[in-house]
């Protein structure tokens, strides 16, 4: 049996980042960048104003209060390029600063001393100091032309995709969503949550998991199906998620030693080459990685839910980062906040709660519950807990690798526990 390094190493060889593509920005919320954005514009565009007030010349030197100015025009957001000769121009927030004026005085601080029959300001006195280049936005102060303004491997989501919108990039490169595929099998489940179950059937629970979990890692689920302990219909569904598709296939269950656990021998019968069935991990020690013909991906994931979702989390999702162009996750660190008693030489997968100590310090607690048919704590877990094979029994404190529940699902404190 192998370890999870050497399993993980068998996936990377196996697994090529996606061919990128172009697509409107709009589009790639969800998606990776596959090169790096530069700006073609400056931004802010103009130099303009940040308080609706007064645009003024003063130089390197503050303006003292009490200066008196005379208001030679006026300028509003989107008005065009103005020039100042003389005294103060009437400025509203986001108004380019006519040429020659260098700071703004808000409208607050000044008095108004003559107005025309239109209530508009003819000249006003400063009641505050007016420092060099106040309230001024510069041109090209938060982005300037040329400078990359997202790296490849950026998840677009709304702060970006507002950032592309400021500078006009209406189209980008990226990584498409791998196309995946997931079969659960098994004839004791039940995929209508109405239906009464017969005596030894059991809802199909790790297939609405999984689905979402693949959407999560920012993959595209294009085909999803139950399939009973068939091998033929088995490799039914599996020439149907092909044919959709997919690039990499998921099933649960029928990888262990039963009777019935036949999708090993169903996936030689069709050519593939099983790179790796068993690993020296806990839960879903039994996971199983090949390739099919066709060059897909095929992922036999353990039936307990807590080994299928093991093996997306380790597994899979290593995968999918990879199709993603992305760089390998690290863990975070964090101290164990009670000793765990690890009765065997496997690297442990623990449902875990990241949760704050009297101190206000972050520590993980392995939860109660922990074998692989135990769905309720998986509703409890905010991370997942990593001890590696070689490691002995971890003590209180001791420090311990940490995981979201997902790759792009970063721990989360929902609540504080202590
Ligand atoms: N003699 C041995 N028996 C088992 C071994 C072993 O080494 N020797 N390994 C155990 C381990 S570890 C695991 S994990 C399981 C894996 O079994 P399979 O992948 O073959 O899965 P099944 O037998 O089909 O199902 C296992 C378990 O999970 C339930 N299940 C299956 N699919 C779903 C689903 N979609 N939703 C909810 N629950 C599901 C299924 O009813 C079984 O209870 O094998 C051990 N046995
Ligand atoms: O390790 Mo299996 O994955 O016990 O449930």
């Amino acid at each position: 049996m192998i370890g999870f390094d050497e399993a993980l190493a068998l996936i990377q060889r196996e697994v090529a980042v996606l061919p990128a593509r172009t697509c409107a920005a709009p589009d790639a919320v969800g998606l990776v960048l596959a090169s790096d954005v530069c700006s073609g514009e400056d931004l802010p565009p103009f130099d303009n104003s940040a308080m609706d007030g007064f645009a003024l010349r003063i130089g390197s030197e503050p303006l003292a209060v009490g200066a008196e100015l005379d208001v030679a025009g006026a300028q509003a957001a989107g008005d065009t390029h103005a020039i100042a000769t003389s005294g103060a121009w009437e400025i509203m927030t986001g108004a380019r600063l006519p040429d020659g004026l260098d700071a703004v005085i808000p409208v607050e601080q000044v008095e108004v001393l003559v107005r025309d029959g239109a209530d508009r300001p003819l000249r006003i006195r400063t009641t505050a100091v007016v420092e060099p280049g106040q309230h001024v936005r510069l041109r090209g102060e938060d982005v300037r032309t040329g400078a990359c303004i997202l790296k490849a491997g950026t998840r677009i989501e709304a702060p970006q995709l507002m950032l592309l919108a400021a500078l006009g990039v209406a189209q980008v490169r990226v990584r498409p969503a791998p196309r995946v595929a997931l079969l659960t099998t098994g004839r004791e489940l039940v995929d209508d949550p109405t239906r009464t179950l017969a005596s030894g059937e059991i809802r199909n629970s790790n297939g609405p998991y999984l689905a979402q979990r693949v959407r999560d890692a920012g993959a595209q689920l294009v085909l999803r199906e139950t399939v009973s302990d068939d091998a033929d219909a088995f490799l039914a569904a599996l020439q149907r998620a092909l044919a959709a598709g997919a690039e990499v296939v998921l099933s649960t269950g029928a990888v262990s030693m039963g009777r019935y656990d036949f999708v090993p021998d169903a996936l030689r019968r069709i050519g593939a080459c099983l790179h790796f069935h068993k690993v020296r991990i806990r839960p879903g020690k039994p996971l199983l990685f090949a390739s099919l013909p066709g060059g897909q991906l095929y992922f036999g994931l353990p039936g307990n839910p807590v080994s299928s979702a093991v093996g997306l989390r380790f597994f899979v999702e290593p995968a999918l980062r990879v199709l993603l162009g992305l760089a390998p996750e690290r863990a975070l660190r964090v101290p164990l906040a009670a000793a765990f008693n690890k009765r065997a030489a496997l690297r442990f997968h623990l449902k875990g709660g990241l949760e704050l100590d009297q101190h206000g310090q972050l520590q993980a607690r392995v939860l109660p519950g922990q074998e692989s048919f135990r769905i309720a704590p998986m509703a409890q877990a905010n991370c997942w807990i990593v001890l590696p094979d070689t490691a002995a029994s971890p003590a209180a404190g001791a420090m311990v690798d940490v995981y979201g529940l997902g790759h792009w699902l970063p721990p989360q404190l929902d609540e504080v526990m202590t």
